[in-house]
């Protein structure tokens, strides 16, 4: 008897050749009731299903994916709670532009409005954190569906789309053919007139500032940023997501990056300006009413998309389109080629505190081990050929801060959604997408909890990556502004988790560093082993509260 699958199309089959259309090499997820055709088709192609212990991670995976590409990765699940699992990465990668496809199973178009297992209104569900939700509801819309939704996550300011695929529409035959993309969908450089006047704003400016953002570290973004500054003296900031936009050639301008609280140095770089340049900054990495309260200096806006007004947040002009291409065309038309006096003291001061804080850190001791000592050990591994997946905690404030990078999308951080259990997905997606690399993802313990259960995954994939969980027993980031705010700390203190035997009960090497001095060791023969090794450092925040108050650089030390 032949089966269903040698005989006419189907839905799935559609789905299946819509991703293989779109380039897609991985699907990430957990297999259900109601999507298990698309896994049985997805076996006859040339696309490798992962397989995950939490739809969650899938998703992360998925958005670390789109982070590195700029290609959408896929996630895939069940109906009913695989899809809302989905919700946290959806969310995620929609706040940080990360271009991500998640398909979820559904009950039968016609029991949509019945109390079956596994009922979810999964596109109401997901709606509020996509870009795109939309469910296939007839076998004739399943690649136009599936196509907006790639189409909706990869264009413009990337983001995550969604895709509900009923379990009889996926059996059904299919009633159209799957769509061959063949258009270059490229922007082009914002308005001259746009241009011409952001040119004249710069050079008319006493302290005009750059203020990079989460699209400034796309590669094409980081190299029109680096040419623009090499020709003209223009200090720049970047927020936590805009690592790796600069070369070492450009780090003399750089005042440091920016984020949480102004509390730094660097804040008083961007207070000093009388106009901002924003590239591809996104008001969540960095709140106009913290950097531009009541402020009405000019602001530049150059991005994908237009500005989100706010009060404190009111462009004079905004260059809208490729950035690159914009970039490279306001470079022509800006002359001023000196820094003002005020901001050469700035960065200038902003150097010689950067240097002092660092050579501190390199020699200080004691075990725990302080955090600008491990950042300072974690410096000498950030060569061209690391990725760096961060997790949230405060050890993600002193990383984002302190630890420099010179390449774009080398170093991974959530400033979105700053969602806990992000960092060890995002490492098995690098281990894909970089498998010649190194790849060392970082957690504190509370975070590693949200998503330790994918080192299973790692174990099984062979993932070569080094995870290191920054030990204190608590939740610190909460706790540290808990007694900044209260006097006291609530919800926050933690067990004990013994990651060196995690790491064997999934097969995986584990090491516990033993002290300052341990930590470079440990790291470099990690990176030595094949597959995934964990790493557990204990480290001293008896300072951390300093993170969070305003305060200079000598005293957190
Ligand atoms: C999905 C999700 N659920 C809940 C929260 C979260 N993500 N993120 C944080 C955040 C960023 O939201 C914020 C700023 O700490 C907070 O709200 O206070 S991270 C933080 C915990 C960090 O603990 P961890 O041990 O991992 O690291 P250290 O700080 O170095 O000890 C806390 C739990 N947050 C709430
Ligand atoms: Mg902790």
């Amino acid at each position: 008897m032949t089966s269903f699958s040698e005989t006419a199309q189907t839905g799935a089959d559609i789905v299946v050749e819509t991703l293989e259309q779109h380039g897609v090499t991985h699907v990430f997820g957990v297999p259900g009731a109601k999507i298990d055709k698309v896994f049985d088709r997805l076996l006859d192609s040339s696309i490798t299903t992962v397989v995950c212990r939490h739809e969650q991670n899938a998703a992360f995976i998925a958005g670390g994916i789109g982070r590195m590409t700029g290609k959408a990765g896929v996630a895939i699940a069940t109906s009913g709670p695989g899809v809302s699992n989905l919700a946290t990465g959806l969310a995620t990668a929609h706040s940080e532009g990360d271009p991500l496809v998640a398909l979820g199973g559904g009950v039968a178009v016609a029991d949509r409005l019945k109390s079956l297992h596994q009922t979810l209104d999964s596109v109401n569900v997901l709606k509020p954190v996509t870009k795109f939700a939309a469910e296939v509801d007839s076998p004739a819309a399943t690649a136009e569906v599936l196509s907006a939704a790639f189409r909706a996550a990869e264009s413009g300011r990337p983001g995550s789309a969604f895709v509900s695929l009923p379990i009889d529409v996926m059996n059904a035959p299919a009633a159209c053919r799957p769509i061959r993309l063949r258009s270059i969908l490229e922007q082009g450089a914002g308005s001259t007139a746009a241009i011409a006047e952001a040119a004249r704003l710069i050079d008319e400016a006493t302290n005009p500032v750059v203020l990079l953002g989460l699209m400034a570290s796309k590669p094409g973004a980081a190299n029109a940023i680096r040419h623009l500054l090499n020709k003209k003296a223009l200090p720049v900031v970047g927020t936590f997501q805009a690592a790796g936009a600069l070369s070492e050639r450009e780090f003399a301008m750089f005042g440091g990056r920016v984020g949480q609280l102004a509390n730094q140095p660097v804040d008083q770089l961007l207070e000093s300006a009388d106009l901002v340049v924003t590239i591809g900054y996104d008001a969540i990495e960095y709140w106009p009413s913290i950097w531009n309260k009541d402020n009405d200096r000019a602001i530049v806006h150059i991005d994908v998309v237009p500005a989100q007004i706010e009060n404190d947040y009111n462009p004079s002009v905004e260059i809208i389109g490729n950035i690159e291409e914009s970039l490279y065309q306001l470079s022509v038309l800006i002359t001023r080629s000196v820094l003002s006096k005020r901001t050469s003291l700035l960065l200038e001061q902003i150097k010689h505190d950067r240097a002092n804080l660092l050579a501190e850190a390199a020699v200080q001791g004691g075990d725990p081990i302080h955090p600008f000592r491990i950042i300072a050990e974690l410096q000498k591994f950030m060569s061209p050929d690391v990725t760096l997946c961060s997790d949230m905690g405060s050890f993600s404030l002193y990383l984002s801060r302190y630890l420099t990078s010179f390449r774009a999308r080398q170093v991974l951080i959530s400033n979105g959604q700053q969602t806990l259990g992000v960092a060890l997905p995002w490492a098995i997606a690098a281990s894909i997408v970089r498998p010649t690399e190194k790849v060392l993802s970082v957690s504190g313990d509370g975070g590693f909890l949200f998503s330790a259960m994918e080192l299973e995954t790692a174990v099984r994939l062979r993932s070569n990556l080094v995870h290191m969980v920054w030990i204190d027993g608590s939740y610190n980031m909460v706790a540290a502004q808990e007694e900044l705010k209260y006097g006291r700390h609530s919800g926050t203190d933690l067990g004990s988790v013994d990651v060196v035997r995690y790491a064997e009960a999934f097969g995986a090497k584990g090491f516990q560093v033993s002290g300052p001095d341990d930590l470079a060791t440990t790291l470099r023969s990690a990176f030595d082993i094949p597959g995934p090794v964990l790493i557990g450092v204990n480290v001293d925040y008896t300072k951390n509260a300093q993170l969070f108050e305003a305060v200079h650089h000598d005293s957190i030390l």
